[in-house]
């Protein structure tokens, strides 16, 4: 099966217009059939070993909602401690979760031991199966990019406060929380680019040819 332009157009399209959104979200509830077209695709992220390790669970109570949400502030308030001068006036300016606004919220997570010990393809480096679990959040954001929702990653947030309140036994890990809902609008640049957290790097930075080399320091304008 062959790929046409249009379907090319609208692949890249999806990827260059994707963005990490935490505010201007709308309260409109998720149709069952987008939020499953969406789970669908997450669910075909590749993993190693076809371990398929991930599990999404679904947030919708204002109550579980509220109790992430001060799990957050409680992060953000020690993250700030970390910044110093005017970097941590820029970082506390900076809107970085839209956890109560966003009607749905999506944990996902990884069991590290769902086909058992011996996985094909994790032998040599066991943390494979996260990175799964990362490409099935990546499926997911691109997804729901397609469906003209907007996703954002909250990570902080500590995962004790993600545990207790979705009962996540100890032996899963937390990979993602993501804030999921329809936007106002899908700006074209990152938040963080458009505050002059940083800038984006120019890909020629990033790509190196036969041995790795070290990148110009990347530092905000
Ligand atoms: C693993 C991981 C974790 C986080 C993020 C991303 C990823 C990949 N990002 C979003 C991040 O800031 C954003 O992706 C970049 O700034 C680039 O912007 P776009 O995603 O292209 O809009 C993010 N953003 C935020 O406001 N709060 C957060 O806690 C996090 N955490």
């Amino acid at each position: 099966m062959n790929i046409s332009q249009e379907e090319r157009d609208a692949v890249y399209k999806t990827i260059f217009s994707r963005r990490d959104v935490r505010r201007e979200f709308k309260p409109d509830p998720i149709p069952n059939d987008v939020l499953e077209r969406v789970l669908l695709a997450a669910h075909h992220a590749p993993s190693v070993g076809f371990m398929q390790p991930w599990d999404f669970i679904l947030v919708t109570k204002p109550e579980s909602k509220n109790q992430i949400k001060q799990g957050f502030l409680q992060a953000h308030a020690e993250a700030t401690e970390l910044f110093e001068g005017e970097r941590q006036t820029q970082y506390k300016s900076l809107k970085l979760e839209g956890i109560e606004e966003a009607p749905l919220g999506i944990c996902i997570t990884c069991d590290r031991s769902r086909t058992g010990s011996v996985v094909l393809g994790r032998t040599a480096k066991p943390e494979m199966d996260l990175f799964s679990a990362v490409c099935a959040v990546q499926n997911l954001w691109l997804a729901a990019r397609a469906e003209n929702l907007g996703a954002g990653w909250v990570s902080i947030v500590h995962d004790k406060v993600i545990r207790d309140t979705l009962n996540i036994p100890e032996s899963i890990d937390i990979i993602a929380y993501l804030c999921v809902g329809y936007v106002e609008t899908f700006h074209d640049t990152p938040d963080l680019e458009r505050a002059g957290w940083l800038p984006r790097r120019d890909v020629s930075s990033a790509v190196h040819y036969e041995s790795w080399q070290e990148t110009k320091s990347h530092k905000p304008k």
